[in-house]
């Protein structure tokens, strides 16, 4: 039996690479719309009302106003966008985010895709708050170092020049960017890492097409229980302990890795936790490294998609 799969915003970044993982298959028969009608509300109402699936891989307003259109009871809807990611009638698509969270995926008609820099924050930082290693009063810095394509066709069309946009090759610079501390990604991340307030967090856009790389540094003899960093790696291994996408470096892989590159993992769904540390000084950083079209948007959202289909989770992902 094949699915029926509706990408709103086929055109798009995220959709774009959504449709290469699933046109593959032979399970998922796509709805597609014309170049035309793709943004043409009859039209994409119509799809959204008539697939099993739907992901919407849009700006905000749009994406509100294509859930809007569905009155189909029984389409399921995975949302790329920021828009309901902290709306308690919908299930976050983090499923390695505890035990209960697959099965709600698999139950629930609408699932909110995170964000690719809220992702690696809530990997590192969920377990830990969760177990009281991290207290959830504490207050946590995080960084983000992404790939231009985070910022969609317009951020790719800036940094590698396109010429309807009059632009050069390679005009984009790196920066450091949502510096009045207020990311967009910043209520999920609190939510969903169990903290009490909101990191300070800093994102950096860098040269590079696809990847990503978060870091949340600890000073661990702040902590009250003053954990040493095996003690984090361990509690973060048992965690995703058999997960198929996110997994922990051992220490001597941590140790003999030197640096970590930000396209290390472009163009598949893993995630990989490195846990950093310098023993003298009693500290220790955690970093997620990923593809945020990966695990960060598309990637998830096809795992998520299998997980509401109720095929296997990682079909047609690497
Ligand atoms: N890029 C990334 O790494 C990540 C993106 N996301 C989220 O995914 C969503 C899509 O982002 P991204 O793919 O990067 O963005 P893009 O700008 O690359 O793509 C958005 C697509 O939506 C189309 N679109 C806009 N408005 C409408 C409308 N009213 N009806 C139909 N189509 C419309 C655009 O059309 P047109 O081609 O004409 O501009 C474009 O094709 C956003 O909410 C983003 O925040 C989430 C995680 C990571
Ligand atoms: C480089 C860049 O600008 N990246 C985007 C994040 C892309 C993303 O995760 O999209 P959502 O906001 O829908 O989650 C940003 O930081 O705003």
């Amino acid at each position: 039996m094949s699915h029926k799969v509706f990408i709103d915003g086929e055109a798009g970044t995220t959709g774009l690479q959504i449709r290469e993982r699933l046109e593959k298959r032979s399970d998922i028969e796509l709805i597609r719309l014309s170049d035309d009608k793709r943004k043409d509300a009859g039209a994409r109402k119509e799809a959204l009302n008539s697939a099993d699936a739907v992901i919407l891989c849009l700006p905000d307003e749009a994406a509100i106003e294509a859930v809007s259109m569905i009155d189909n009871p029984d389409v399921r809807v995975i949302d790329a966008s920021t828009a309901f990611r902290t709306d308690a009638a919908w299930t976050y698509g983090f499923p390695e985010l505890n035990d209960g969270q697959r099965a709600e995926i698999a139950a629930s008609k609408r699932i909110s895709n995170p964000g690719c820099h809220a992702t690696g924050f809530i990997a590192l930082t969920n377990p830990l708050v969760e177990a009281g290693i991290i207290p959830s009063f504490f207050p946590i810095t995080a960084t983000s170092l992404t790939g231009y394509s985070g910022g969609g066709k317009s951020m790719i069309a800036e940094f590698e020049g396109a010429p309807e946009h009059g632009q050069d090759r390679g005009k984009g610079h790196e920066r450091l960017y949502a510096t009045g501390l207020a990311h967009k990604h910043l209520p999920e991340m609190t939510l969903y890492s169990g903290l009490e307030s909101p990191p300070i967090f800093t994102p950096i856009v860098a040269n590079f097409p696809q990847g990503l790389i978060v870091q949340v540094p600890l000073h661990l003899w702040a902590l009250p229980d003053e954990p040493d960093i095996d003690a984090i790696r361990n509690l973060l291994t048992a965690h995703y302990l058999g997960e198929q996408f996110v997994r922990v470096a051992n220490a001597e892989e941590s140790e003999e890795a030197g640096a970590v590159h930000g396209a290390m993992l472009a163009n598949t769904n893993q995630l990989l936790i490195h846990v950093f540390g310098n023993p003298d000084q009693d500290t220790a950083n955690l970093v997620a490294v990923f593809d945020n079209l990966g695990k960060g948007a598309s990637g998830a959202a096809v795992q998520n998609l299998n997980l509401v289909l109720g095929v296997e989770e990682g079909l047609g992902l690497v």
